[in-house]
C-alpha cells in the first residue's frame, strides 16, 4: 500500500479535526479526498507530509510511519500545501534548483532533474522568470514541480486547483492526470466534478469522519436510497407486469408509455425489464438508469 491511513484522530484543543479515520491508497491509484470547508482534509494531509503529528492513529507512506520513520516519509512524498508557499523572488529554476539542493540532489543530477521537471510541468516558457511575476496557474506548476523535484511515489496536493481560470484549470487537471500515471497520488477538493474528471477513487470526509470510499465509476450510486430507471416503449404495455420485478418500489407514468421505476439501491432492474418486453413483445425504445447531480450526491452526504 502506498498510503496507509489508520484509526487517525487529531485533536486541537477540544475539537476533533480528524476522527478515526481509516482508508488506503493503492500504488499508482490518485484517490481523490473530497470533503466540505474545515472537513479535516488539509490536516490529513499535514500528517501524511509529518507537518503536525496525530493524536491518535498512525500513517504509513511506502511503509514508513510518520512518526516513527519521518525523514524516509519525506524522501517518499512530494507535497504540494494548500497555500503553495513559494519564494517570490527567486527565478522558477533557481528555486527548484534550490528544492532540489535540500533534498540532497547534487550537480549533474540535480541540474537534469530541474530541467526534467521544468519540461514535464510546462514551464519552459516562463523558467527565467521570477515566481512573484506568474499568474496563478504558473505558481501551481512551480509548486507541482517543486513537489516532484526528488522524484517521491507519492504525491500529496491539497487543493490544487482553487482559485484558477477555467483553461488553468484543464491544464493542471491534465498534468495531475499525466503525473498520476507514474505515481500514487493523494488529492484534496471540494469539486466533485474534479474526482470524476481526475481520479480512480473517491474519499469523503465530512465534520472528520469518512462518509463514503468509493470507485469514481460508482459516484453517481453513493449516497442514494433508491434507483431511477427511465424505461420508454412505443405502444401501451400492462404496468401491472412491471411491478412485479423484484426490487422496483414505485412506477410514476412520465408521459405516454414512457415509465420512471423506483427500484430498491443495489437493484439494477434493466434486464428483467428487456426480458419482459422481450417475452411479451412490447416495443422497448428507451432503456436507462438516470444519473443523479454530482452536486446533489455531496450535498446528501455532507449536509
Ligand atoms: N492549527 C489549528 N488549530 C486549531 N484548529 C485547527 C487548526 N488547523 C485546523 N483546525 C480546525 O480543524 C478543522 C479541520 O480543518 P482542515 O483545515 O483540516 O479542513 P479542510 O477540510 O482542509 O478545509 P478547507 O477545505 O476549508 O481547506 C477546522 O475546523 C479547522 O478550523
Amino acid at each position: 500500500m502506498s498510503v496507509e491511513v489508520k484509526g487517525l484522530t487529531k485533536l486541537f484543543g477540544i475539537q476533533k479535526a480528524v476522527d478515526d479515520i481509516s482508508f488506503a491508497v493503492q500504488p499508482g491509484q490518485v484517490l481523490g479526498f473530497l470533503g466540505p470547508n474545515g472537513a479535516g482534509k488539509s490536516t490529513t494531509m499535514k500528517i501524511a507530509t509529518c507537518y503536525l503529528p496525530p493524536s491518535a492513529g498512525t500513517i504509513t507512506i511506502n511503509g514508513y510511519d510518520v512518526q516513527e520513520a519521518p525523514i524516509e516519509v519525506r524522501r517518499n512524498v512530494g507535497y504540494l500545501p494548500e497555500h503553495n508557499p513559494l519564494y517570490l523572488d527567486m527565478y522558477v529554476t533557481e528555486y527548484l534548483t534550490f528544492i532540489g539542493q535540500l533534498y540532497g540532489l547534487k550537480s549533474k543530477n540535480l541540474k537534469k532533474r530541474v530541467e526534467e521537471m521544468v519540461a514535464l510541468c510546462g514551464l519552459t516558457i516562463e523558467r527565467r522568470k521570477k515566481i512573484g511575476s506568474l499568474s496563478k496557474g504558473y505558481r501551481q506548476r512551480v509548486g507541482l514541480a517543486q513537489a516532484l523535484i526528488h522524484n517521491p511515489q507519492v504525491l500529496i496536493l491539497d487543493e490544487p486547483t482553487t482559485g484558477l481560470d477555467p483553461n488553468q484549470l484543464s491544464e493542471i487537471r491534465r498534468l495531475i492526470k499525466q503525473i498520476g500515471q507514474e505515481k500514487t497520488v493523494l488529492f484534496s477538493t471540494h469539486i466533485m466534478q474534479e474526482v470524476s474528471a481526475i481520479c480512480d477513487r473517491v474519499v469523503i470526509i465530512n465534520k472528520g469522519k469518512i462518509v463514503a470510499d468509493s470507485d469514481v465509476a460508482s459516484l453517481n450510486t453513493l449516497g442514494q436510497q433508491e434507483i431511477s430507471t427511465l424505461v420508454e416503449f412505443e405502444s401501451p404495455i400492462e404496468e401491472s407486469l412491471l411491478r412485479g420485478i423484484p426490487g422496483v418500489q414505485a412506477i410514476h407514468l412520465v408521459k405516454a408509455y414512457t415509465y420512471r421505476i423506483i427500484s430498491q439501491k443495489n437493484s439494477d432492474i434493466r434486464s428483467a425489464v428487456f426480458s419482459l418486453a422481450a417475452t411479451h413483445h412490447w416495443s422497448l425504445v428507451g432503456l436507462r438508469q438516470e444519473e443523479h447531480s454530482l452536486e446533489k450526491i455531496f450535498q446528501s452526504l455532507t449536509k
